[in-house]
């Protein structure tokens, strides 16, 4: 039985919707407006996950894609390739004078003052664990909030929330992406009962998926109604209201760094969503006056033909689009590389499996 609060729109109709908020390609766009996203993250330990993220993002179709890390790995994550923008503008326990005394704020501010010029951020790919480190991306999280920036926060960057939930709760334009051992981690912290991944599977796919989706969605209302994208076999988005399964296949290899190249897409989307919002272009829609509040109401709007999308159903499409996308990405580099398949071999496929499951919007100008 289908669960209450799952919509039942087929993938077909989820991807045209999803296709409404890309942007065309059209030639009086100027630099930029196809997105300008920052990844927060990279530190002395990891590197490779914020230059997946952001490559992700760039390769996706955003127009600037930064990484903001930590001064040691900055020059790592630029060797990696010269199209991102790499500021070694993260502070930590090595590179302040005394760690046990800082000032957090005036510690962001070179971060902060970077917002105005960005459409969306990734905050947590390889941002490591340095107490100074995560007390500045806690004020980034507070000034992006105050702005309306939209962000995706991950890895390191849910640690940051499970210790201060209220951070993010009732923030409508974030996503959070938990792998199974993050999501426990935020479930127990708001004190939601998870069945351990034993006492689900034993009860058969049909239950498992009704467990999950159960978990997500009453973990994003104890959030307020924070959108988030459960990771798994399937992944399960919910926003508390409305919940949907994205089952697209994927590949058999599970090496680390698959979940940037889902940060780093959830990135551009949230930027091209931005520009849905603010009528960059002519999406062709009818404006109307009520926002969708239910999931009868989103489901509507995912229906209608020319019914300009609120903001609640068009960030559940990212969220949908990013997770089809990755996991398309996933199946295509595994079907190509086998065992020895690689987070890199994912970026390659980013553009491939967008063509394949979106596809250029109407009006999008290809050739010259
Ligand atoms: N190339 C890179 O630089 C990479 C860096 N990464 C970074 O590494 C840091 C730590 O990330 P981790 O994901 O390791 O987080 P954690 O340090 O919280 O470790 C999670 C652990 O759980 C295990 N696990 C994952 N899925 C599981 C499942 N379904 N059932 C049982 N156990 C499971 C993993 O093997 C891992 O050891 C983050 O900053 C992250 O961004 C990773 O994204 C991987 C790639
Ligand atoms: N068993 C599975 N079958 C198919 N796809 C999966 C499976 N597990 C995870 N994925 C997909 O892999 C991607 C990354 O999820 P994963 O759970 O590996 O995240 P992660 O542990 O945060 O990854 P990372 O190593 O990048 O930190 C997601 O798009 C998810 O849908
Ligand atoms: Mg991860």
């Amino acid at each position: 039985m289908e669960p209450v609060h799952h919509i039942s729109t087929s993938s077909k109709i989820l991807f045209s919707k999803a296709r409404k908020i890309v942007p065309p390609m059209l030639e009086k766009f100027h630099k930029g407006q196809l997105g300008r996203v920052a990844v927060i993250g990279g530190c002395a330990d990891y590197t490779g996950a914020p230059y997946f993220s952001a490559i992700a993002s760039a390769k996706l179709g955003c127009d600037m894609s930064h990484v903001l890390c930590e001064r040691s790995a900055a020059p790592v994550v630029k060797s990696y390739s010269p199209n991102l923008m790499v500021h070694p503008l993260l502070p930590s326990t090595e590179t302040v004078k005394d760690p046990k005394s800082i000032d957090a704020p005036s510690l962001a501010e070179p971060i902060i003052g970077m917002l105005s010029r960005l459409h969306a951020l990734v905050i947590g790919p390889g941002l490591g664990r340095d107490g100074v480190t995560l007390k500045v991306v806690a004020e980034v999280i507070k000034a992006a909030r105050s702005r309306s920036i939209p962000f995706v926060l991950d890895a390191d960057g849910l640690l940051i929330v499970t210790e201060d939930p209220g951070l993010v709760k009732g923030y409508k334009d974030c996503i959070l992406t938990p792998n199974v051992v993050e999501f426990g981690r935020l479930a127990k912290a708001l004190g939601i009962n998870v069945s351990s991944q034993a006492d689900i599977t034993k009860d058969g796919d049909n239950d498992k998926c009704n467990e999950e989706s159960d978990a997500c969605e009453q973990l994003s209302k104890a959030l307020g109604g924070v959108t988030i994208i459960q990771k798994g076999p399937h992944d399960v988005i919910s926003n508390g209201v409305t919940s949907v399964v994205s089952d697209i296949q994927g590949g058999l290899k599970r090496s680390g760094g698959q979940g940037d190249t889902l940060t780093g897409s959830l990135g551009t989307l949230l930027a091209w969503r931005a520009a849905y919002h603010d009528k960059l272009w002519d999406s062709g829609e009818k404006d109307h006056d009520k926002d969708a509040q239910t999931k009868d109401d989103v489901q509507d709007e995912l229906e209608s033909k020319d019914k300009r999308m609120s903001p609640g159903t068009t960030l559940l499409l990212a969220a949908w689009a990013g997770s089809a996308i990755t996991r398309e990405c996933s199946r295509k580099a595994f079907e190509l590389k086998g065992r020895s398949m690689q987070a890199s071999d994912l970026t390659d496929e980013v553009h491939g499996s967008f063509l394949r499951l979106i596809g250029e919007p109407e009006g999008s100008k290809t050739h010259l």
